[in-house]
């Protein structure tokens, strides 16, 4: 590789990687304590990282491929030794070494996109867990040691970790002082204002979309709003991921670099030769909705039955499979969609599964997991259709008109492995820590030419709900 195509120079990672229980004995989630930890969790399992052992950069239209070409040089020293599956040997997933990550939704966001690769990754899945101690071998900690030989092992890791752990527990913040999380009490710090794409311009952008799809310029297109929560006390960030983690076990709970959230959309999983996603468009507020079976007629009718819905779903799921084709040999994507049923909505869903290409032989030779986000972002779940005339009109909807930048928000979020393995989700019903008071939350809707404003809006007030109530509002 001699133009990788970044100044700072890749790190060369070693790891090592051994079954152990959870520091601490409790769940995952309890590991998050200082609110920079990275995390994914789903049903309980999933990782977190703590510390950092290298971090990547970037911004612009090139940011998939400067990232993945950084990250090969930084595994490069470790990928000798790779089968393609992530769940080898002695049983434990093969994920190492590991990065979390996150990509700005937009080629011209003067945001970063990141690629963290947390110096200790404590794993937990199908009731086992492991530490993963990762190592930059030519930071000046190592570079000797290593020039002689050394690789990280268990013994330096535990004590390493015993070290990290008593500083990490040196710097949580004070129990006494952070907000309650329920309660009226809490909510009384917390204030929640319109973000640069206020309420009123949010209707204003849907009419103007409607009017553009009206035109023919195109099919469907999401547009969304932010808006900010202040705290009179720091946001205790470890707190929110806790309660959603508990509250919205089925979505991917996520932190990687101050964007938090937990989402229900997968853009990709792959797991060796096989890749997954999970497909939403077409919401339904549950909130005033009726209980138990009622409420799963009500849900039928309104998504399942209604046309508006099921155009915005097909869109976005022809959006994913067309572009993930190429890449297989078989696809599966149900023609009838499932409903979601999640605490804040309701979704029209898809899971589609295909096999990929290159799936011969020992090694992978087809796409790795950063590849395909870089072929599948965005789909017109969270951009529209056709792709690029939907995000000329984002742009001049949200940003010119506004100033809103996405940033991170619908971009992918996830992690991934030095063998290609890895998942991305779509960063939704989220919001990015921008300061210790200060959290900007966004949220998106779909919008076709039958949309109505108002409704629309009230949809974002629906998704932005489970980051509202983790924080500890009434909403
Ligand atoms: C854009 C968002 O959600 C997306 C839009 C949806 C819709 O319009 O129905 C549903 C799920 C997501 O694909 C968001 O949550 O902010």
């Amino acid at each position: 590789m001699n133009n990788p195509g970044f100044t700072v120079p890749a790190p060369r990672l070693a790891s090592c990687t051994y079954s152990a229980p959870l520091p601490g004995g409790n769940g995952l989630a309890d590991l998050l304590s200082t609110g920079s930890e990275c995390a994914w969790i789903r049903f309980g399992e999933g990782m977190v990282g703590l510390g950092s052992a290298a971090r990547f950069a970037t911004t612009g239209p090139g940011r998939f491929e400067a990232a993945r070409r950084w990250w090969m040089a930084a595994t490069a020293a470790e990928s000798g030794d790779t089968s393609r599956t992530s769940v080898p040997d002695d049983g434990l997933p093969r994920r190492s070494p590991l990065a979390f990550a996150a990509f700005a939704f937009a080629d011209d966001s003067p945001v970063d996109s990141v690629l963290v690769v947390p110096e200790f990754v404590v794993g937990s899945a199908q009731g086992r867990s492991w530490l993963t101690w990762q190592v930059d071998l030519d930071s000046p900690c190592y570079a000797e040691k290593a020039a002689a030989g050394w690789r990280p092992d268990r013994a330096d890791a535990e004590r390493r970790l015993r070290g990290l752990l008593a500083e990490t527990a040196g710097r949580k913040p004070d129990p006494a002082g952070a907000p309650a999380g329920t309660g009226a009490e809490a909510a009384d710090g917390l204030r929640l204002t319109d973000g640069v794409l206020t309420q009123d311009g949010y209707r204003a952008a849907v009419v103007r979309g409607v009017r553009e799809i009206e035109a023919g310029t195109l099919t469907k297109l999401v547009l969304a709003r932010d808006a900010v929560v202040r705290s009179a006390d720091p946001v205790d960030v470890p707190q929110v991921l806790r309660t959603l983690s508990v509250q919205y076990r089925d979505c991917w709970t996520y932190a990687v670099n101050g964007l938090i959230g937990s989402t229900p959309e997968m853009l990709v999983k792959v797991d060796g030769d096989v890749a997954r996603a999970r497909v939403l468009a077409g919401t339904l507020d549950r909130d005033g909705a009726p209980v138990g079976t009622a409420g799963s007629d009500y849900a039928r009718q309104l998504l399942t039955d209604d046309p508006k819905q099921r155009h915005e779903h097909r869109l976005a799921v022809d959006s994913l499979t067309e572009r993930l084709k190429p890449f297989t040999t078989s696809l599966e994507a149900p023609d009838e969609p499932f409903v979601l049923e999640l605490p804040n909505v309701w979704h029209l869903a898809t899971d589609v599964t295909a096999l990929l290409v290159g799936a011969e032989g020992a090694r992978r030779t087809g796409p790795g997991a950063l590849a395909l986000t870089e072929a599948l972002h965005p789909t017109a779940a969270v951009c529209g259709t056709p792709r690029e005339a939907a995000a000329a009109l984002i742009n001049r909807l949200e940003s010119e008109d506004h100033g809103l930048d996405r940033g991170l928000f619908a971009g992918p979020v996830g992690w991934l492995d030095g063998n290609g393995n890895g998942e991305f989700g779509i960063a939704l019903r989220g919001a990015v820590v921008e300061e210790e008071h200060t959290v900007r939350l966004y949220a998106g809707c779909g919008i076709v030419a039958a949309s109505d404003p108002e409704a629309e809006l009230a949809e974002t007030h629906a998704k932005m709900r489970p980051m509202l109530q983790a924080l500890g509002l009434h909403a």
